[in-house]
Order: structure tokens, then sequence, then C-alpha cells
């Protein structure tokens, strides 16, 4: 993979850098930075070389047309903080903002663009479609670094297509974590146990069927977690549910017994009727979840289960909150997972950018992991051994 180093005099050179900003916010507030810092190194290095760096990113899942509660602003704010210097503010992509904050640009100066995903051409299933916006995006540089490591499993435009459009090279960051995680994930020692949550379900179970092949335990909290249950044949209340995904997971509950993989799933649930910090909760079992209620945290049997669970494990990786952390009544589960996932006795890595902003928020010491890293779904497509379309291209 072509370093920052390999693309020559950098100097006077406008460089379309990717990375990746999707950053928690309350309101306008970021509430976890982690991923904005880890794009200054690569931003440092290339305005060091007197480039002038044209920043691409995106923030959450808008439907393709500009909506304020998605805009980048708030994060253009915070990176010229951490930088020390101005960020000039693009109000739009690939429009005439955009091209006049690029224009202005001097050497070894920083633009942010406004988010690619209010053009629904970003995440097209349409080839031609996402050429089409790349080669709008390659207008406004000379030069594409790929740095957005949360985002390499995503075949959209500004990840997979800008590269075949521009010489290309991979950022500091996206290289180091793909080191991280080869020297994790060649020879696991084991047990190997993954530790499954969050909300992005319909993501996440796809990884389970490859997952199944390579782990000996597989832990599922979080919202991840109803489907399953359901299959099972529980009720799952108000929770987070993908019914088309239930003959899947079935089939999935009958590989791991088939191939002697543990998967571990709650035996009791904390529900409220509603998601906030001042909702009236209980602890059922996880055979019990009344219809009115919603399962947002593993109950207090679930903890010490998966600890046991994580107890003699050589090698665990983690993607995804066992609950709404955001929210005190239902951290408990995040906060005793990611412990018992720090006092693993060999390899522990965390990913995910709402996974990883949970170990800082719970204030808990980051040096206990090996590693953690700025990309969850990506990650879990490593460690399923598939091709990552953000990757691949990066070597043509
Ligand atoms: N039971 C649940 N119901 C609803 N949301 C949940 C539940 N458990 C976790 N979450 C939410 O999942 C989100 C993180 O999911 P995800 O994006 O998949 O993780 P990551 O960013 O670490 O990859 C958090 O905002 C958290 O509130
Ligand atoms: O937050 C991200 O991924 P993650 O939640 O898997 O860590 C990345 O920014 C990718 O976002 P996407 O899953 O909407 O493509």
């Amino acid at each position: 993979m072509r370093g920052i180093d390999e693309l020559g005099d950098l100097r006077g050179q406008r460089v379309l850098l990717r990375s990746d900003l999707n950053v928690p916010l309350d309101g306008d507030t970021i509430t976890d930075d982690g991923r904005v810092r880890a794009s200054v190194p690569t931003i440092q290095q290339l305005t060091a070389a007197g480039a002038r760096v044209v920043v691409m990113a995106h923030l959450g899942r808008p439907k393709g047309t500009p909506e304020a509660k998605y805009s980048l602003a708030p994060v253009a704010k915070r990176l010229g903080e951490l930088l020390g210097a101005d960020v000039a503010f693009a109000a739009d992509t690939v429009g005439e903002s955009a091209r006049k904050t690029v224009a202005a640009l001097a050497d070894g100066e920083v633009a942010l663009l406004e988010n690619l995903r209010f053009d629904a051409r970003e995440t097209s299933k349409d080839d031609a479609e996402r050429g089409a916006f790349a080669a709008e995006l390659a207008e406004l540089g000379d030069l594409f670094v790929s740095d957005g490591f949360g985002v390499v499993h995503r075949k959209q435009a500004s990840v997979y297509d800008l590269a075949q459009a521009l010489p290309h090279a991979a950022g500091l960051l996206v290289r180091a974590e793909t080191q991280a995680f080869s020297k994790v994930l060649d020879d696991p020692e084991r047990p190997y146990v993954v530790v499954l949550g969050g909300s992005k379900v319909s993501d996440k179970l796809g990884v389970i069927d490859n997952l199944l092949e390579k782990v000996d335990r597989l832990l599922i909290g979080g919202g991840m977690a109803f489907t399953f249950l359901k299959a099972q044949g529980y009720e799952v209340g108000g929770s987070l549910l993908e019914e088309d995904q239930l003959d899947t997971v079935r089939e999935y509950l009958t590989r791991a017994a088939d191939r002697g993989v543990e998967l571990v799933l709650p035996v009791d649930v904390v529900v409220a009727a509603d998601i906030s910090a001042d909702a009236a909760t209980s602890v059922v079992p996880a055979s019990a979840i009344p219809a009115d209620q919603k399962g947002l945290d593993i109950g207090p049997a679930t903890i010490e289960l998966f600890r046991g669970k994580l107890a003699d494990a050589k090698t665990v990786v983690w993607n995804g909150p066992m609950g709404v952390f955001e929210l005190a009544p239902f951290a408990e589960g995040t906060r005793q997972v990611a412990i018992a996932v720090s006092e693993v006795d060999g390899t522990s890595v965390v990913g995910g950018g709402d996974s990883a902003a949970a170990v800082r928020q719970l204030g808990l010491d980051e040096d206990a992991f090996t590693h953690i890293s700025t990309g969850g779904g990506v990650s879990l497509e490593l460690l399923e051994g598939k091709e990552l379309p953000g990757l691949t291209v990066l070597e043509s």
C-alpha cells in the first residue's frame, strides 16, 4: 500500500483526503472527538509538506439530501482547534462553495467539505452514479489520500471510486490500523472471543456468518441480541429487531451448535418504556420482556455470565456497546464488559466509534487495551477475512 511519502513533492498540490470524522454529537456538541484526533497526524504531515488539504468526510446516515443535524460544521471547528489553525468550511460538497473554498487555499492550509452523504451519489449502488460524483470531487484535487479507516469497507465514491480517478496513497491511520489488525489476527491465540453489540444490527448480523468459522465464543449483547432472542421464540417488546433476519439467525444458532462455537446470549435485560435518562427501569428475564418495554442494556446476571466467558480468553475483539451507554441507567453492561475486556490476559481489541467513545466516556484506562480502533464494522469485516473495497483499490 503506497504511503504519502511516495506521492512526490506535495508543495502546492491539492490533496483530497478522505477521513472518518463520524463523531457522536449532542446537538452541535461533539461528545467524543476520538476520530477527529485520529485524523490529525496525516493532515499535519500533508500541511507540513506544503499541500493544500481538502478533507472529505461523512456524518451519520442522511438520506442523500442536506439535513442540518448532520452538518460537519461543528467538526470543522474542532478540527481547527486541534490543528491550531483555521479550517475553511465549505457549505456543500462539489458545488460553488466547495470550489471557491478550495481555490482560496494557500499552501499548508486546510478545508473541510460538507457531509458527502448529502449527495445521494456518494453511497449509490450504481457504479456510474458513484463514478460521476467521484469525477466531480476529483476536480477539486490533484491527489487522493485515503485515511478514513472506519469506512474502507464501504464501496462509496469518496472511498473507492476516487482512488480510480486520481493518483493515491494510504494515510497514516489506515496504515497503522491495518498493521495493528494483521498482527492481532494472523494467528489468534485461543480461546478467541468476539463480543458484539451496538445498533447497526443488519450490518453486523452478516459478519457472524464468517465469524462462526473462526472464533471459539461469540457473546451477543446490545441491540444485536433481540433478533436472536426472538429467533429462539421469545417476545422482545419494543426492542430493536430485524424481523427479516430471523431465519438467518436461526441458521446461525444451529451452525454454532454444530461447530462447537459457544454463542452466548443475554439471560436478563434492563428494560424501560422509553430511551430517556429518567426512565423507570427494571430487570427482567430475557425470556419475559413485556410488550410495552424496550431492552436497553444487559442485566446483572448477563454481566456475570459474560465476565465468566471472557475470564480465560487469550484474544478478545469487542465491537458495539452492550446497551444505550450514553444514558446512565443503561451504561452498566457496557462498563462491566469493557472492564472485563481490558482485564483479559492476552490481546484485547476494541473497535467502533461508539465502543471507543464508551471506553473513554466511562473513564476506563485506554492503555489497558492492546488496540482501540476507530473502526467497528470495518474491523469485523477484517476479522472475517473479507476483501475491503477501500483497501483493495489502493493496491491498484
Ligand atoms: N439495546 C439497545 N437498543 C438500542 N440501541 C442500542 C442498544 N444497545 C446499544 N445501542 C446503541 O448502539 C449504538 C452504537 O452502535 P454501533 O454504531 O453499532 O457501534 P460502534 O459505533 O461501536 O460500531 C450506541 O449509540 C448505543 O446507544
Ligand atoms: O461509524 C462508522 O462505523 P462503526 O459504527 O462501525 O464504527 C463509520 O463512520 C462508518 O459509517 P457507516 O457504517 O454509516 O458507513
